[in-house]
């Protein structure tokens, strides 16, 4: 399934949050949106997951405008890990990813042999099968963010719409995380802070600043010196990673004020 975003914009109390944004995410193709703090990106993924209305522009899932799907539909086909995931209700584990089938059920039918077995392998695929019975108000950060990928995944959608995926995971995970996401298959749009993570895992990469798309490319295209200095505000070197040759980067701390001046 293809997303597209044409001339998205968002408007709130005057303030132009997204400005005319044209994305397109080619049916399983993982693209990064990448940008600073503030810079729109949760604003446009609200918009793709129908919590926010854009003021301005269409949100096209195989050309048909969103804004016309009865929400089960938008349901069934895409699915959301937001940074507003936390479940109130102490669920178990099994029984949050279990959710993750909601979209596809009527009434309280109980789930299918197909479809326990989906939610044990995406148990088992983020390493959270021990953790199957514990409340989930017991875990980690990390453990509950697995879990919501957990969820996400058994809703087998076609899109799948990603908030900082990977920032309460300790670094075997965000590389299996990862890793898993590359091999869905999946029409991924993706928000990450990490850009060297990024280069490694998205096909293209899209740059938000100050709510306008202000370049869009390979990772190599857009990963520059100069983008980053002018984007993030911050000296870098970039150099092709030794497998592959995407970009990445290596920081350099600035020099401490001396005390006493
Ligand atoms: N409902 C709202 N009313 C007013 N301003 C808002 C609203 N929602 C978001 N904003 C502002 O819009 C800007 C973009 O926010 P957004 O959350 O999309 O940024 P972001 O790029 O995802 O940032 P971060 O990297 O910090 O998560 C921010 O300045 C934010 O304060």
């Amino acid at each position: 399934m293809e997303l597209e975003l044409s001339a998205l914009s968002v408007t709130i109390d005057g303030a132009e949050l997204v400005r005319e944004l044209d994305l397109t995410v080619a049916t399983g193709e993982v693209v990064g949106l990448i940008g600073p703090n503030g810079s729109g990106k949760s604003t446009v993924l609200r918009c793709i997951y129908r919590a926010l209305a854009p003021t301005g522009g269409v949100i096209m899932i195989d050309g048909r405008p969103i804004a016309g799907m009865p929400p089960r539909a938008t349901a069934r086909s895409v699915a959301a890990l937001t940074q507003d995931n936390g479940a109130d209700l102490d669920f178990t584990v099994a029984e949050l990813i279990a959710l993750g089938r909601a979209p596809h059920q009527s009434g309280n039918r109980a789930l299918s042999d197909r479809e326990r077995r989906l939610c044990a392998d995406a148990m088992e695929r983020l390493e959270l099968t021990h953790l199957a019975d514990r409340g989930i108000h017991s875990l980690s950060g990390g453990e509950r963010q697995r879990v919501q990928l957990a969820r996400v995944l058994v809703q087998e959608p076609r899109i799948l719409i990603l908030d900082e995926p990977t920032n309460h995971l300790d670094l075997r995970h965000q590389v299996g995380a990862l890793s898993a996401l590359r091999g869905t298959r999946l029409t991924v749009l993706v928000v990450l802070h990490d850009l060297n993570l990024a280069a490694l895992v998205c096909d293209r990469l899209a740059v938000l600043q100050a709510g306008r798309l202000v370049r869009h490319g390979s990772p190599a295209e857009v990963l520059t010196e100069s983008l980053v200095q002018d984007v993030f505000g911050i000296e870098t070197v970039i150099i092709p990673h030794p497998a592959g040759g995407r970009p990445q980067l290596l920081h350099t701390l600035s020099d401490p004020v001396p005390k006493g001046s």
